[in-house]
């Protein structure tokens, strides 16, 4: 017997078939291959020092996609001819942190190692998995520089709390994976931070634009400097987005919110300038809490962000 006039629970209220829908483009990683795009969940945030559901982000920026399309009108480019694939989320222990963030390293060692080609885009979490997930790609892709967008420099130190969201820079640093004059903090915000861990960046070379250099100089400029100063000293640079150097107006759904902090379209833009240099090969989103969030605004930039970075890629592979 059939019935007629049904779909699938869950199943788009909508299908025009004109359209293809972001999430459309993504599929599972089939044990086997693997696209030169992925995505990876890290759903960890029992480690931040303040109350944050980031865990439910690598779920809530998925679900985003499938409410944009894969067109990009002003570049002329369709990402429907392309293909993402999702290696799923890494198991967390449930109250072991170290144990979790050494799943986070070898895991995503593991899948650099395998996949030589692939462009990993990971999903926490809380910012301290960038800790782990950083430390891989100093293991398989040679000397790391990375470019942080910031509210804070998240140079704390461990002896206060240990390893949390705000101690990865300092413990990349620290354990020599990651040269101060290799780190490139952008978006950093008055009030949000304290003298020593400013002071402690400069003695240890990072580079260092607040959110006035920001307004003054422009993501541009900023962004030429940053690769300028980068390219002859890396070979892979890595994109660590805490998405609250967003001001809270754009971005509701970050456990640290504020004032005085980047617009959506200017994280956008500096996302394309840095996802066109070949030598990018990496990035995560992280501090995304989507259950304080308002109508999934912060995830729907977190979805664009992928986006953006993914038309970039691709025409950079049909030049
Ligand atoms: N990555 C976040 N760093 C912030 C954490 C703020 C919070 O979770 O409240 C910091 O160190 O201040
Ligand atoms: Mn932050
Ligand atoms: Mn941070």
């Amino acid at each position: 017997m059939s019935l007629s006039h049904l779909k699938k629970a869950g199943d788009a209220i909508f299908i025009d078939s004109k359209v293809t829908k972001a999430n459309e483009i993504i599929s599972a990683w089939n044990g086997t291959e693997a696209s030169n795009f992925s995505i990876i969940g890290v759903p960890l945030s029992k480690t931040s020092i303040s109350h944050s559901g980031a865990s439910f982000a690598p779920a809530s920026i998925r679900k985003m996609l499938s409410s944009y399309s894969t067109y990009h009108i002003e570049d002329q480019i369709d990402l429907k001819d392309y293909k993402v694939t999702d290696f799923g989320d890494i198991t967390m222990h449930v109250t072991d942190f170290e144990e979790s963030r050494n799943r986070i390293r070898s895991t995503i060692s593991e899948l650099l190692g395998q996949y030589k080609e692939t462009m990993p885009i990971i999903l926490g979490g809380d910012h301290g998995i960038s800790f782990p997930s950083i430390s891989a790609f100093a293991q398989e892709r040679g000397t790391v520089g990375v470019i942080q967008f910031d509210a804070h420099h998240d140079l704390r130190n461990t002896e206060d709390g240990g390893r949390s969201n705000g101690t990865p820079f300092r413990s990349l640093i620290d354990e020599g994976i990651l040269k101060g004059e290799h780190l490139v903090q952008i978006g950093i915000r008055n009030f949000s931070n304290s003298a020593p861990y400013t002071e402690f960046g400069v003695n240890n070379g990072v580079t260092i634009y607040s959110m006035r250099d920001v307004r003054e100089l422009g993501i541009s400029k900023i962004i030429k400097e940053s690769i300028n100063h980068l390219v002859d000293k890396v070979d892979a640079i890595y994109i660590s987005l805490d998405m609250d150097v967003l001001d809270q107006a754009f971005a509701p759904g970050c456990p640290a919110i504020g004032p005085g902090g980047m617009d959506s379209q200017t994280l956008l833009d500096g996302i394309c300038y840095l996802a066109s240099h070949p030598k990018v090969c990496g990035m995560d989103i992280v501090e995304l809490d989507p259950t304080i969030d308002f109508r999934d605004m912060t995830s729907r930039i977190a979805a664009h962000v992928i986006l953006n970075f993914l038309v970039e890629k691709v025409k950079l592979l049909n030049k």
